[in-house]
Formats: structure tokens, C-alpha cells, sequence
């Protein structure tokens, strides 16, 4: 059993985490501190924005209007695959009640958070797919108010299909602002009067920051960092479509790891070879991009078994995971770590991110070990209730004033004390020793 590096990164998606924690820590601080006018006051210097914030309904109707049909038609056509996979997730979850003991009913409630916070990306790319990955969801969810949130595109206004997006969707409010800025306008309520309860979203470095400091004053979705792409194939898998496919998510920026986990060396060595030259031919964002993360990023593993293979994977617990191997199914069956599974070379991260269904919003830099991607789930709260007859909380009283007393704790253990004297004024209880300390 081994496993060898015929490629191995110099920077892990760790690299730059202090720096990023140190930026983010100083602008939250800022902002908490001067509010409105700090956060114009980056709008003004990291984004070069000086103009409105808050999009109005005529300019989100004037928007539309400069929509092409043909890109109107392919963001509804995304929406409706967004919002039916989302609704299938919310008919998942569901409320019940049952009977726990006689006389002792609980239930789960499952209830929509009231107001959402979506941001889309907009630094490199327009990303107009993450408006309506989050706005539709959101939505699918039953929450009432959702503010969305984008950055002004290369120094304009929000880009125009990135707008029409979040409108289509169902935004309530739309605001032009990015990075930090953004999400502590959302987390806070500035300019709407509205703090968000959960934030959602990816974003670079300094927004997935953002979101996790931020945690705890509001819910989050997930890290949702820099973009991450594992391959894992073995010999019948075709070096081309790989070599594609990695270089497909490389151009999301300089910090987007590609990885090849493989049981084929022959495979590595031309998908290796192959990689370069795509990157080539890319236009000038793109090559910049993907030329600096498969550089700095890039890694190809090879191991003898398909055991070792899901064992680095779940290590890495890539944010998009590719399968392009016979037997899929062992793989669905054996993979424990990932943001979103792709099985087979049919289908392909990109598909994932732009139209398919399920959610691209998807965790990064390992929080795959302990989430899933954004799904209809992370805007709802499962509430737990109670009720009981006075027969049932004869047995609980007696066990809850013996194990309080056992804690230490004579208040909690007189609350049931005064009910069983209430309700069975004749009866004689084993309440357990009194707390004396
Ligand atoms: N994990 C996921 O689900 C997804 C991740 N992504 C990732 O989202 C990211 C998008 O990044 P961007 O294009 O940069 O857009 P972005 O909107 O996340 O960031 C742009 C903002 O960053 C702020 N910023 C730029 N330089 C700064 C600095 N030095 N200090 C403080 N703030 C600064 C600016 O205010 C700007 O508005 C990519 O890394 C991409 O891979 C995209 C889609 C999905
Ligand atoms: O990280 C991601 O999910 C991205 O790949 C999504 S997108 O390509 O920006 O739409
Ligand atoms: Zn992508």
C-alpha cells in the first residue's frame, strides 16, 4: 500500500488564512464602531462604489427590461431546477408528534428563519448562478424577508443579470455591496433596519472570513471559501475530460486547489501533461487564474487501491468531488467527505454550478468533514415542544426532583416538588435527599 505525489502543492487552502483574519478583524471592528459610514466608506475605497445601495423597484423593472429573452430564459430555466431540488429537500424535513411515555407528547416544529441575508460574488466573475443558488432556496424555505447582497461589477453598478437574478429569484431587497462590507450590512441591519438571522453565501477569502466571525451574532450557512475541484478516476477514465475538468474550476482564482486522486499512474503523467496547455488557451482572467492555482494548488496523488483513494479524499474533503471510475456506486457507497458528489463523466462540476439543481453554494477549506452545502435546511430551525397530563408528570416529577438534587440543583428539583404537592396533595413522593450546599 503507498501513495505518491507526482505533484505536490506548495500552499494549502490554510495558506492564507491570517492574513485574511487579519483584514477582516479590523474592518468588522470599524464598522461595528462607525456603522453606515464605515461601510460607505469601503463601498467607496476597496470597491469604488459611491452610488445607491438599495436597487428600487423601478430600477429593478427598468433592469429587466435590458435583459436579453434568451438569458432571461436560461436564469428561469436555473431557478425552477434550483427551487424544485430545494422544495424536495424542504418536504424531507418534517414536523411530527409522539407519544414518548403515557401521557408525555413532544413534537418537532420545523419553522423558516424571518430574514436571510443571500450574497453573490462579483470580484472576478458576475456570478450570477450564486444569486439565485441562494435567493431561490431561501425562498423554497418559506422566509419572509431575504436581502441580497452583490458587489458593484469591474468598478459599474451590480451587474445587470446578476440583478435580474436575485429579483427573479425572490430578493426583497437588493443592495450593490460586496466583500466585508456586505455582510456586516446584513448581519447588522444597517440601511434596512433589518439584521439578517442566517447569512449565506460564497465568497474569496475575506467574505467566507467575514461569515465565520461573524458567527453566533448570526447563523451561517457554511465556509464557503475559494472554490476547490478533486478528481478521482482510475484507468478507463479519459485524460482529456479530466484534465478539462480540473482546469474547469482552476480559473476561479489564484487560491482554488485542483486535485487528482488516482489509481492510474499512466492516467496522472497525461493528465499532467494536458493541463498546461488548457490553462493556454484560456482568455487572460481565466489563464491568470487558473495558471497561478494549478501552480501553486495543484496536486496529483497516486495509490495502488481504491481504498487508499477514499481515504486521502475524505482527508481533503474536497468542496466538489468527481468520480470518473468503473463501479460508481462502491464510490457513492465508500465516499464520507465532500461538498457535492459528481458521479460519472456525464455529469460535471460545472453543470452542479450553473443549472443543474442541487446547491453550488458548498463548503471548503475541510468543512466538508462536518457540513453539508447550503440547502434549504440551513434557513429553517426544527423546534422541539412538549406537553403533558398531570398523571404523566407524576413520573417525570419524581425522576426530574431526584436527578436535579443529584445535580445539586434544589431550585430545579422544587419545581417539580410544588407540582406533585399541587396536583397529589395525599401522596407521598421519593423526591431524593434535599441540597444542602
Ligand atoms: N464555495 C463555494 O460554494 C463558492 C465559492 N466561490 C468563490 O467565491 C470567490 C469569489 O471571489 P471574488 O470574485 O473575489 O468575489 P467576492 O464578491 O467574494 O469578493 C469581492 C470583494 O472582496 C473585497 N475585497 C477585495 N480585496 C480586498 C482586500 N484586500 N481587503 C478587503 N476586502 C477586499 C471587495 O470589497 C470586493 O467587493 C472565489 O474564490 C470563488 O472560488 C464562488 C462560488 C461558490
Ligand atoms: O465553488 C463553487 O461552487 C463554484 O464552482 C460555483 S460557480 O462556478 O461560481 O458558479
Ligand atoms: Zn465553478
Amino acid at each position: 500500500m503507498s501513495t505518491r505525489y507526482l505533484k505536490k502543492a506548495a500552499k494549502t487552502p490554510e495558506t492564507e488564512t491570517a492574513t485574511a483574519q487579519n483584514v477582516v478583524n479590523e474592518m468588522l471592528a470599524e464598522i461595528e464602531k462607525r456603522g453606515e459610514a464605515a461601510v460607505r466608506d469601503y463601498a467607496r475605497k476597496l470597491d469604488k462604489w459611491e452610488g445607491e445601495l438599495i436597487a428600487t423597484p423601478e430600477q429593478l423593472a427598468a433592469n429587466a427590461e435590458t435583459v436579453p429573452l434568451k438569458v432571461r430564459q436560461d436564469i428561469d430555466f436555473a431557478i425552477e431546477q434550483v427551487s424544485k431540488f430545494a422544495l424536495a429537500q424542504r418536504d424531507s424535513l418534517r414536523e411530527f408528534r409522539t407519544e414518548l411515555h403515557p401521557g408525555v407528547t413532544a413534537g418537532q416544529r420545523v419553522l423558516p428563519v424571518n430574514v436571510a441575508g443571500c450574497y453573490a460574488p462579483a470580484g472576478r466573475y458576475a456570478h450570477i448562478a450564486s444569486a439565485y443558488m441562494g435567493v431561490a432556496t431561501a425562498k423554497a424555505a418559506g422566509v419572509k424577508t431575504i436581502i441580497a447582497c452583490s458587489g458593484p461589477f469591474r468598478g459599474g453598478p451590480m451587474h445587470p443579470y446578476l440583478m435580474y437574478a436575485f429579483h427573479k429569484a425572490g430578493a426583497d431587497v437588493i443592495m450593490t455591496l460586496g466583500g466585508v462590507q456586505a455582510i456586516a450590512t446584513m448581519a447588522y441591519g444597517l440601511f434596512t433596519g433589518k439584521p439578517a438571522d442566517v447569512i449565506v453565501g460564497p465568497g474569496n477569502k475575506f467574505v467566507a472570513e467575514a461569515k465565520r466571525m461573524l458567527f453566533g451574532k448570526v447563523g451561517i450557512d457554511v465556509f464557503a471559501g475559494p472554490s476547490e475541484v478533486a478528481v478521482i478516476a482510475d484507468d478507463s477514465a479519459d485524460p482529456a475530460i479530466v484534465a478539462s475538468d480540473l482546469v474547469g474550476q482552476a480559473e476561479h482564482g489564484h487560491e482554488s486547489p485542483a486535485w487528482l486522486f488516482t489509481t492510474s499512474e499512466a492516467l496522472a503523467q497525461d493528465v499532467m501533461q494536458r493541463v498546461p496547455a488548457l490553462i493556454d488557451q484560456l482568455p487572460p482572467t481565466a489563464r491568470d487564474a487558473a495558471g497561478a492555482a494549478w501552480r501553486d494548488y495543484g496536486e496529483v496523488i497516486v495509490c495502488d487501491t481504491r481504498e487508499e483513494v477514499v481515504e486521502i479524499s475524505d482527508r481533503y474533503a474536497s468542496e466538489h468531488l468527481e468520480v470518473q471510475t468503473r463501479d460508481l456506486d462502491w464510490w457513492l457507497e465508500n465516499l464520507t467527505c465532500y461538498g457535492s458528489l459528481f458521479l460519472g463523466e456525464e455529469t460535471t462540476v460545472a453543470y452542479g454550478d450553473k443549472a443543474s439543481g442541487p446547491n453550488h453554494v458548498l463548503p471548503t477549506k475541510g468543512a466538508a468533514r462536518y457540513s453539508g452545502g447550503l440547502s434549504v435546511h440551513k434557513f429553517m430551525k426544527t423546534f422541539t415542544w412538549q406537553r403533558m397530563t398531570r398523571e404523566a408528570a407524576r413520573d417525570i416529577g419524581e425522576v426530574t426532583a431526584r436527578i436535579s438534587r443529584l445535580e445539586g440543583m434544589e431550585a430545579h428539583a422544587r419545581t417539580a416538588d410544588d407540582r406533585l404537592a399541587k396536583y397529589f396533595p395525599a401522596q407521598a413522593f421519593e423526591l431524593g435527599e434535599p441540597v444542602k450546599v
